[in-house]
């Protein structure tokens, strides 16, 4: 019998945080959570999480949220029928480098599903601490790339992206002289099939109603806008460093081919699962062991069809947006992803209509100055920082008016 693995969940309170709780509470004798964190915007949500995982630590990174997190674990705990003094309070990190420290807390596993460029710092904090990292937050490799992959150490490195993880177990050996290429796919979001007039008018609300994922805010917003499959084909040239035009994708509606992985001799291996990320969270909580029954297969018996088809870059340009970020390098990518944040929070505050994201994108980049490539985490700050900036300004200054609200 194996002790269970000890695991730092940050983001634990958001979709991929509460999908490894989920997991790890149905496989006691394979891990154990020692540390959670968040940003502070559901303290109860994280006092209920550290209570009933009985972990050691706690961190926010918004300091004015401590006080309102120590009266959740008491409310909690009064809950929960506790006498005061009955339970163990957890020790509380906070303020902007709480997440950080607490993934460099003893642990055999950090999983980062902190969202946004945020989680680049606690990514390299665990891996120069020298903790093994389950990466979902993928704007870690897209914003720091050349950061992360000197930070790590063959192996320390495991991702959670549906894709990427379907990448992985097709590589088998890692990508090798005998690998032609990579196949990403793209579900094609809620908006597949129009042409760029007709996505003039969509909403925040259509944009967050994914057909087949139910995941945060901001990575269904970039799946409506196919963002999310441009920071993918960055993360896919960061993790397997292949070069961008052997880098495809492809789109497949039913989001159960999670990837593909083409090789010279004409063969191609894929890797097929339910939509479900608690597989992959339990791939790279377990690796190289998998999790018996993480989560339902596909059902071989009953009829079904999987359709592929290419991507429409007119009404779609993100992805080649994006490869031409990677290509560039030199922090490109970072600004890429910066302004797009900055997009998508105007787009959902109905500031910004949905075209105006990546064609603001594309004007940040157009006008990005010349840098170079990033050699410490504060180089991908100042880049951010004027990418921005830049999207803040082209945003006020109208890239268009923002669409009424569904009730309207
Ligand atoms: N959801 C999915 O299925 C998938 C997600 N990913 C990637 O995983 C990452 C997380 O996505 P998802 O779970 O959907 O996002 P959510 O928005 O659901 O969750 C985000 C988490 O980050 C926390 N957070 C917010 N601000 C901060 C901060 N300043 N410091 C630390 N933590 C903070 C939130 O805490 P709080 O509740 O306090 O705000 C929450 O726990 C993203 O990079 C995404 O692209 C990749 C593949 C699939
Ligand atoms: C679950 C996951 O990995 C997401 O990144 C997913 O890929 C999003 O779906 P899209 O293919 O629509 O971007
Ligand atoms: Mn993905």
């Amino acid at each position: 019998m194996t002790t269970p693995r000890e695991i730092i969940l940050l983001g634990s309170t958001g979709s991929i945080g509460t999908q490894a709780v989920d997991l790890v509470q149905r496989n006691p004798d394979r891990f154990r959570v020692v540390g959670i964190g968040a940003g502070g915007g559901n303290v109860e949500l994280l006092a209920a999480q550290a209570l009933q995982l009985g972990v050691a630590v706690v961190a926010v990174a918004h300091s004015s949220t401590v006080q309102d997190l120590q009266l959740a674990f008491y409310a909690e705990a009064s809950r929960r029928g506790y006498a005061t003094g009955d339970f163990p309070i957890p020790k509380i990190l906070a303020g902007p480098e709480a997440i950080s420290e607490l993934a460099t807390y003893p642990a055999d596993v950090v999983l980062n599903g902190v969202d946004g460029s945020r989680g680049l710092a606690p990514t390299l904090a665990a891996l120069r601490a020298g903790r093994t990292v389950a990466l979902a937050n993928k704007e870690s490799l897209v914003a720091g790339g050349p950061l992360v992959r000197a930070a790590a150490a063959p192996g320390q490195l495991l991702p959670v992206d549906s894709e990427h993880t379907a990448l992985a177990q097709c590589l088998r050996a890692g990508a090798t002289d005998e690998v032609r290429r990579l196949v990403v796919t793209a579900s094609g979001g809620p908006f597949r099939g129009r042409s760029r007039a007709e996505l003039a008018d969509v909403t925040p609300e259509q944009a967050l109603a994914h057909p087949t994922w139910q995941m945060g805010p901001v990575i269904t917003i970039n799946s409506a806008t196919l963002v999310n499959k441009g920071l993918e084909v960055i993360e896919a040239h960061e993790l397997y460093q292949l070069p961008y035009d052997r880098i495809e994708v492809v789109v497949h509606p039913q989001s159960v081919l999670h990837s593909m992985v083409e090789f010279v001799d004409g063969s191609t291996i894929a890797q097929a699962s339910p939509p479900d990320m608690r597989l992959p969270i339990a791939l790279a909580l377990g690796w190289p062991q998998r999790v018996a029954d993480a989560t339902p297969a596909v059902d071989w018996r009953t009829a079904h069809r999987w359709e592929l088809a290419p991507l429409d870059e007119e009404a779609f340009p993100a992805v080649a947006l994006a490869k031409a970020a990677g290509v560039a390098g030199r922090c490109r990518p970072a600004i890429y992803n910066a302004a797009n944040e900055e997009c998508v929070a105007a787009f959902i505050a109905r500031r910004l209509p949905y075209l105006g994201i990546v064609d603001t994108i594309a004007r940040v980049l157009d006008e990005a100055p010349q840098l170079s490539e990033p050699g410490t985490v504060e180089d991908v700050h100042a880049a951010e920082g004027w990418a921005r900036r830049r999207a803040q300004e082209i945003i006020a200054a109208g890239a268009g008016p923002a669409p009424a609200t569904d009730e309207e």
